[in-house]
């Protein structure tokens, strides 16, 4: 709860329409309060301009800061991240519930002594059962608007759903070589997807009778054109999106908090007006236990092998905003491998990286797949899916259409054709040669 309202109070004071849409509510609250102390309008009049300042401020700040807030939560990951902090969702709630209503109540209730002390007619009013009706019912309505806007997201309220206690039993592998096969014979599963089904719209699913189990210990990736569902999969197994049909669970008997999963979204799981260092602070506050109050050196950031190796150290106070695409990856990629998480679940972690860092995200993934870590890849890079995965699973057209083990491909050439369904395009007509005929004819015309 600390951590969200540490992370809403940055972002707050960070975000300059929010500041705009405060400092323009501010000034109407004013205007109205300072016409009424000129005028001294009577009791009628008095209380409905005290109504309207309140409603002013009240109903304007209060579901704009919630929207704000909860809508840049679901898009950088700060609900993934608290999802996988095992806390539970209801604190979410509350600390945002405290982020709007408290300010804002506070300042309502300040208005309303302000009003008092200026507007004569007033005092007894306010004193009095209907000035009590006065001064709550426009927070009463904040209130109701401040549910409703969470309600509107939705999506908030899902996070109570799927990641159960599961003991699955091992996983059946497709192919593979002997040691690989033999490796993860034995293993428990630590992803299931049963027959699975999830479409945005009801009648229009991107998923269909999606079947999976990933065994602990195992380096998947997960390929397919772009908007097959790939990144929608991870959703549902991360229980932010609801399955129409079947299950996604993450095996809490192989990791028992979900702080033992990393995800990698898009958004790099990071907030962006604050700076890496803030974003950093934020995940330590979320992570922290009783038993590990510091899960991570705050004090010595710089110098964490993990900071120095991504060499991300200069870039510490820097705005997440501020950052270039490549650097954000970084700073995402560091922030999770932080707090050594069991279950890794990258979303295209190659995507915008130069090549030295990419062959770091390689090695990287090389030594955590040596040290039995799951690792689930959403990638295009097949080179880099060739280098560090055990099992490749292929979405296509709403199904799983390919699922096999690296190892079988006799070489990579074998590997690209097999995992690109066949449908490498050369000789493709991009209408450039009409394009040529078109300058051809006006330069003969010249
Ligand atoms: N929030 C959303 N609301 C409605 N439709 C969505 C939403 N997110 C994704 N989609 C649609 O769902 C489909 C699958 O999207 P998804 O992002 O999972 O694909 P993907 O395989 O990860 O694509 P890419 O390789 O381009 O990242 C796409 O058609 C996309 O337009």
């Amino acid at each position: 709860m600390k951590a969200i309202l540490y992370k809403d109070l940055l972002q707050i004071r960070r975000n300059t329409g929010l500041l705009i849409m405060l400092i323009v509510a501010g000034t109407l609250s004013v205007l109205l309060i300072g016409t009424a102390a000129i005028i001294r309008p009577g009791v009628v009049l008095a209380g409905i301009m005290l109504q309207a300042t309140l409603i002013t401020f009240l109903m304007s700040v209060v579901p704009t800061c919630a929207m704000e807030l909860i809508r840049s939560d679901i898009g950088n990951g700060t609900l993934a991240a608290f999802k996988a902090s095992g806390r539970p969702n209801r604190q979410y709630l509350i600390a945002q519930m405290i982020a709007a209503l408290v300010p804002s109540g506070t300042l309502g209730a300040l208005i309303v002594l302000v009003f008092r002390a200026l507007v004569p007619s007033l005092h007894t009013v306010i004193a009095g059962e209907q000035g009590l009706l006065l001064t709550v019912e426009p927070l009463l309505a904040a209130l109701i608007l401040f549910l409703w806007s969470i309600f509107f997201k939705g999506k908030v309220l899902i996070m109570t759903t799927t990641t159960t206690a599961q003991s699955l039993t091992s996983s059946p592998t497709t192919g593979g070589t002997q040691s690989s096969a033999d490796r993860m014979a034995h293993s428990p599963i630590a992803v299931s997807v049963r027959d699975m089904t999830f479409g945005y719209q009801k009648s229009k699913p991107v998923l269909s009778h999606i079947s999976l189990d990933v065994p602990a210990g195992q380096s998947i990736g997960i390929l397919g054109y772009n908007g097959v569902g790939k990144t929608t999969l991870f959703g549902v197994i991360l229980g932010l999106l609801r399955p129409q049909h079947g299950d996604a669970v993450i095996n809490a008997d192989v990791f028992p908090s979900m702080r033992d999963v990393f995800q990698l979204t898009d958004s790099n799981n990071l907030t962006a007006d604050l700076t890496v260092r803030e974003n950093i602070r934020f995940r330590t506050m979320l992570y922290a236990t009783r038993e590990h109050p510091n899960p991570v050196d705050l004090a010595h950031l710089e110098d964490l092998p993990m900071v120095k190796a991504f060499e991300i150290g200069d870039h510490l106070d820097k705005k997440v905003k501020e950052l270039s695409s490549g650097l954000k990856k970084r700073a995402g990629i560091v922030t999770g491998m932080l707090f050594d998480p069991k279950l890794i679940m990258l979303d295209e972690p190659t995507n915008a990286v130069d090549p030295l860092t990419r062959q770091l995200l390689i090695e990287l993934m090389r030594q955590l797949r040596a040290d039995g870590r799951t690792i689930m890849t959403i990638t295009h890079d097949l080179d880099y899916c060739w280098s560090v995965t055990d099992r490749v699973v292929i979405l296509d057209n709403k199904h799983l259409v390919k699922d096999c083990m690296t190892h079988d491909f006799a070489d990579y050439q074998a590997f690209t054709e097999a995992v690109t369904l066949g449908r490498g395009k050369t000789d493709v007509d991009f209408g450039l040669h009409a394009g040529k005929a078109i300058s051809d004819t006006t330069s003969t015309t010249k």
